[in-house]
Parts: structure tokens; sequence; C-alpha cells
């Protein structure tokens, strides 16, 4: 028979702490991810994907409540993992937060719920938005890059001051909770903190400077908000959240599993993953292929202001006394959106899975060119009327030719983002850092390196953007802890070098070309006057 002590004794815990936990909050999914504190170890976690709302032709939304929501359960999920596999939630001592950048939220100060629906990124409501902002601009100038010397950005959909804005001129509860001062406005990880922390009670109202500089509205040089952007978008200041380094004390968590706990990082999702694939140097640059892609280039300490359609953008500012770094970014707004489109509108594949496999059945696209331009195209074209196109259909065209034509989109669209980079910054990238839920796929990364002529390194794990979000945290709670050292699963990357001519590809970026030439302007292109006046009497 056991003895008493034994029964009433828990097991020792055969995991054994610290540990660092990161929400990483994207577009399609979210998940909390518990990592071995300073490596690159996951101990376990917990995803689930968020609904996104299509009300009408352009508009993407997703429910903010629903969003706290499926965090808290990711939280939750994970934690249970974490304590089956005998470990314990105490040793959880700090966590971070990453997220989708510009979507916006706002709530309302007394009550802490949503006025609205977030308005996510790729939501393209906005153009007309733009349209009569650039009518303000002096001299009828209409330029689009008449605020970049101020905070790095064109004026487009894509920013949350446009976002804000739009809510502003057209949501009736939003602009009168604005005079009234008691709107909020924040990015998803503002909300997320806001929540955490304990809602309209005691919530925090902070943002970080990477996500900051995704609005328009802050001074890329004093990383301040900005009086005279805040003026050209009519917006007021008493609405937006204090601005905090990347990595801090932010709050602590107000209930459940991971009460008491604090919050001592904040990174946009694409900052986080620069982090996370240690690109902490100037010149390192990586990939990240989601939802959209983004490819973002360590500038170091100084501002670049691109000439070839690249924003410049905070990379990470670690610690409220540390300098912050810069980086140009080049960004694609449809990457893996283009799958779900197949999938959801298509139906040409079922799954991700399948992908892969489909495209591999063909030698190449047959010629077959697809400019995902659902929502006009971001850099370097910034051309919000901009729709997509296939070109190069034929009867031999199957789907799964349309499948490897919609891999190659993508890789296109990194060279033209290349290209500019380099352009920008004069030296050519003789590696490419990659990661993200596109990058799981093979043929992919060999069709992007051939397609760019460039060796492709793989993250040696998925997750480097939570990773990014867990290594800022971490360095806020533990000084001795070095950013720079190598993680637990480091050694040699898998790379993967181009197999194909430079004739070849070159070739084929011209026809690339051609195939955008098609989808510029699409939406505001106006017929022949022939051909428009038999339209009209049809
Ligand atoms: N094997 C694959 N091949 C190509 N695309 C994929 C594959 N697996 C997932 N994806 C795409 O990757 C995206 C999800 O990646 P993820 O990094 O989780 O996105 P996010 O951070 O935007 O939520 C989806 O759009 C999906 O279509
Ligand atoms: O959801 P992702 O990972 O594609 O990232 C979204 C970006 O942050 C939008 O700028």
């Amino acid at each position: 028979m056991d003895s008493p002590t034994t029964e009433t004794t828990p097991p020792p815990p055969t995991l054994s702490g610290p540990f660092v936990g990161a929400i990483d909050e994207g577009t399609t999914s979210a998940r909390f991810i518990i990592f071995r504190a300073g490596t690159d170890e996951i101990v376990c976690f917990h995803q689930i994907e968020v609904e996104s709302i299509f009300q009408k032709e352009g508009w993407c939304e997703q429910d903010p409540m629903a969003i706290v929501n499926t965090v808290n359960e990711c939280i939750a999920g994970a934690c249970k993992k974490l304590v089956t596999a005998g470990g314990k939630v105490e040793d959880i001592v700090t966590i971070g937060i990453t997220n989708q950048r510009e979507s916006t939220v706002v709530w309302d100060r007394n009550s802490g719920q949503p006025l609205v629906n977030a308005i996510i990124w790729l939501d393209n409501r906005t153009t007309s938005t733009v349209e009569e902002l650039l009518e303000t601009i002096p001299n009828n100038a209409r330029n689009i890059n008449y605020l970049r010397p101020l905070c790095g950005l064109p004026l487009s959909p894509y920013f949350s001051g446009v976002k804000l804005r739009w809510l502003r001129d057209n949501v009736p509860v939003v602009s009168q909770a604005m005079e009234k001062g008691t709107a909020m406005f924040g990015t998803i990880d503002t909300w997320l903190m806001y929540n955490l922390t304990g809602g309209k009670d005691c919530g925090v109202h902070k943002t970080d400077v990477t996500n900051a500089s995704r609005t328009m509205l802050m001074n890329i040089e004093t990383l301040q908000w900005d009086a005279n952007l805040l003026k050209f978008f009519g917006l007021p200041k008493a609405i937006l959240p204090e601005i905090c380094s990347s990595s801090e004390f932010y709050g602590s968590i107000a209930q459940g599993v991971l009460q008491g706990i604090g919050i001592t990082s904040v990174l946009g999702d694409q900052q986080a993953a620069l982090v996370g694939q240690q690109c902490l140097a100037k010149g390192q640059a990586k990939a990240t292929y989601g939802t959209g892609c983004f490819l973002l280039y360590n500038t170091g300490p100084s501002i670049v202001h691109s000439t070839h359609g690249l924003l410049t953008t905070v990379g990470y500012q670690l610690g409220r006394k540390a300098v912050p770094f810069y980086a140009l970014e080049g960004s694609v707004s449809i990457a893996g959106a283009a799958f779900n489109w197949l999938r959801d509108n298509m139906n040409i594949i079922q799954n991700s899975g399948q992908i892969e496999t489909m495209a591999s059945t063909v030698d190449n696209s047959l010629d077959v060119y697809f400019v995902p331009a659902f929502n006009g195209l971001y850099a370097p074209y910034w051309n919000q009327d901009a729709r997509g196109v296939i070109c190069g259909l034929s009867e031999e065209t199957t789907s799964e030719h349309i499948v490897r034509a919609t891999l190659e989109a993508v890789c296109f669209q990194v060279r033209d983002i290349l290209d500019s980079m380099h352009k920008d910054c004069k030296i050519p990238l003789a590696k490419l850092m990659v990661d993200g839920g596109m990058t799981v796929n093979n043929l992919f990364l060999q069709l992007q390196s051939d397609l760019v002529g460039i060796q492709v390194l793989r993250a040696k794990i998925a997750e480097t953007t939570a990773l990014g979000a867990a290594m800022a945290a971490y360095k806020a709670v533990e000084n001795r802890y070095q950013m720079e050292a190598p993680l637990s699963k480091s050694g040699p990357r898998e790379a993967i070098k181009p197999s194909i001519s430079a004739t070849d590809r070159n070739l084929r970026y011209q026809k690339w070309k051609m195939a955008i030439d098609r989808s510029l302007n699409w939406e505001t292109s106006t017929l022949p006057q022939g051909e428009r006046e038999a339209f009209d009497g049809a």
C-alpha cells in the first residue's frame, strides 16, 4: 500500500523552466507558444484560426472580441499542454505580444467594448479616403509620397491612420466618441494589451514603436505622435496609446491562468520575425511568407528613405533607452492568401497540404502568370487600383499550372522588392533568410531561389515571429541574456540554391512585368470611347 505522503505529494515536474510565452496574433490564426527561456526550443503551443468577415467587395474585418477570446483560448490551451507535459505555469517568467500590423480597432473608454469591427490591414475600403486626402495636399500635388519625410510611408489604404480617418468620416458612433473623448484607438497589440491587463477597469493603453510606425501618425525620427500628421488626418491625439519601446514592462495580466505575469515585449509580427531570425545587424534581411509577404532589411540606427517604393519603418527598439534600429520594408499584401482564395473561392485546392503535391506534378506553369492584386498592389507599385489578372491561359492549362503560377507569383513579387532594395541600398543581398507558413513548401523555396537567383536559407523553426517576441520579452527581465547568442537549435540552416540559368530567369521576369502592366490601374481604366458607348448602350 502507498504511504500517505506519496498520495498527497504531486509528482515533481519533469519539464523545468524558466519559460517565456509569446502571443502571435496573425491574420489567419492566433497562437500562444511557450519557449524555453533564451532558446528557440518550443515546449508547447496552441493555435486557433481567426475568422475574417468580408461584408462588401474589398472589405475585410475581424470581430475584436473574437480576437481576444481566441487569444485567451490559445493561452489556456498551451498552458494545459505545459502542465500535461510536466511543466509549471509559474515557471513562465514573462510573455511578449506580436501581431498582424495596421489592423485598426476603436473602442469605448467607459465600457471597454469595441465600437466597430476591426478593419484588417488588407481591407481596401479606404481608397476613396486616400483620394480625398490626396486632394488636400498643397499645390494640387496629389503626391502619395508627401508624408514620407515625416512617417516613412506612402499614402495608402494599408495604414492605420487612413483607416481611422475613414471610421471618423463614415461611422457616426466613432466620430461622436472621438468628439466626446470616449474613443480609444489601438492596433491589435494595443487592443490585446488593454484586455489582458484589465480592460475598462485598469487596462493599459500602450503600443510599441514598431506598431506605431505603421499608423502614419508617428514621426519616424522622434518616435512620438506627430502634431502635423494628426492635423493632416484630422485625428485627435487623446485617442492614441502611449508609445513605448519594444522591450520593457507594459503591465501584468489581470486574470486567467497567467494572472500576475508581466508582459514585457510588443513587436509588429514582421519586426518580430526580424528579431527572431537574429537579423540584428545592419545589412541583414529576412522574408516572412504568411497571409502576405514582408521583406525587411535592417538599416541599423540610420533612417533610409526609399526612392524605389519601399517603406521606412522601425525595426525594433529593445529597451527604453536603447537606440532604435530601422528597416526598409517591401510589403506584398497577397502571398499565402492567394491559396486561401484558390481553396475558398475557386475550389482548386482543399487544403494547403495539396499545394506542393499539385504544383510538383507539372514541370512548369506553362507560361501562366497570376498577379493576385486583389486589393491593389503594395511595394514597389503602391497602386490601389490594380486588380488580379491571370494571363497566358490556353487549352492545355490545368489547375496544377495555376497552383504553380500562384507559387511563382509570390516569388516574382519578392524579386520586385529585392530589385528595389538593391537600388536603394546599392548592395545586392547574397542570401535571403526565410520563414512563415509558406516556407514548409520545398518546391516554393526552390522556385524562390530560382526566380530571384539568390540563396534561400530556411529558418530552423517556423515560429520565428513568436520567437522574436519571446526574445524581446526575456531581454526585458534578464539582463544577462544576449540576443545574438546562438539559439539551441542553431547550426547550419538549410540552404536552397538557384538551379536555372540567368537567361531563363530574366525572360520569365520580363513576362511577369508584362502581367503586372495588365493589372495596374485596372479599377480606374476607362474603356476606349467606342467601346464605352457600346457598353453603356448594352
Ligand atoms: N504548404 C504550403 N504552401 C503554400 N502556402 C502555404 C502552405 N501552408 C500554408 N500556406 C499559406 O500560409 C499562410 C499561413 O501562414 P502563417 O504564417 O500561419 O500566416 P499568418 O501569420 O498570416 O496568420 C496561409 O495563407 C496559407 O495559405
Ligand atoms: O498576418 P501576416 O503574418 O501575413 O502579417 C500581416 C502584416 O503584419 C501586415 O502588415
